[in-house]
């Protein structure tokens, strides 16, 4: 995936500025950036829900900038939000069932899939009554039941222990050892620096660097933009 000069005006206000970046499939990349940066406007338009100002947006070397979500979909791209988006009447298991199913995928596969992301124990509870991390968790199956090749997370380790967050981190190694593409937009930096092979800064719309977790840390910007 690669974004080319991409620019999102919301009036005055210029959310992601002239930011070319991209993911490579095989590799974890993450997203990083104070509030307001433009990561969650710059998923927007990676997964079709908001057409660029200018630029474009490729995948696999194509241009799908005129192309909408649903096709983005089809074509391999899936996300988790900030704000979860789970069925909350139906149960977990369910949930994945849902959307195995908007694949003509078998029901069969939620099982595994659950138990992958560790939620083996949840699968009949019914999903607004699980805890916060759990949710995520869930968000993360139901993205993993289209099989995408590319997987753009959106602070997926809020509510999630150290612990839990470690064993995420190990399972978005193991998606990226199948040939995934992983964007991890986050907060939490053990888990950043921990798992990504590269990582992009934003400050204020505009991309500051993008490098190794090394590099990315040591770099003055950044510091003084984003890690204090
Ligand atoms: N629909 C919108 N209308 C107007 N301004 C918007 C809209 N969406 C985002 N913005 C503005 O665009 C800028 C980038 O926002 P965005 O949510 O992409 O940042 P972010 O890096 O994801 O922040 P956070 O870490 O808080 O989620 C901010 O100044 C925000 O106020």
């Amino acid at each position: 995936m690669r974004v080319d000069g991409v620019t999102v005006r919301f009036g005055d206000v210029v959310a992601v500025n002239d930011v070319t970046l991209s993911a490579d499939a095989g590799a974890v990349t993450g997203l990083i950036g104070p509030n307001g940066a433009g990561k969650t406007t710059l998923f927007d338009v990676i997964t079709g829900l908001r057409r660029p100002s200018a630029g474009r947006v490729l995948l696999d070397g194509a241009d799908v900038t005129a192309k909408g979500p649903h096709q983005r979909s089809r074509l391999g791209v899936a996300r988790t939000f900030q704000r979860l988006e789970v069925f909350g009447s139906l149960t977990v298991w369910e949930n994945v069932v849902v959307a195995l199913d908007s694949r003509r995928r078998p029901a069969r596969l939620a099982t595994e899939l659950l138990d992958r992301v560790g939620l083996g124990e949840f699968a009949s509870r019914q999903a607004d009554t699980v805890p916060t991390g759990a949710a995520r968790l869930l968000e993360l199956a139901r993205a993993l039941a289209t099989d995408p090749r590319l997987l753009l997370l959106d602070e997926p380790s809020s509510g999630l222990d150290r612990q839990e967050t470690d064993a995420f981190g190990a399972l978005l190694r193991e998606l990226t050892a199948e040939g995934r593409a992983v964007v991890l937009v986050e907060h939490d930096m053990d888990l950043v620096m921990g798992c990504c092979d590269r990582v992009h800064v934003l400050n204020l719309g505009q991309l500051l660097t993008s490098g190794t977790p090394d590099e990315v840390r040591s770099h003055d910007g950044v510091r003084e933009a984003y890690l204090g």
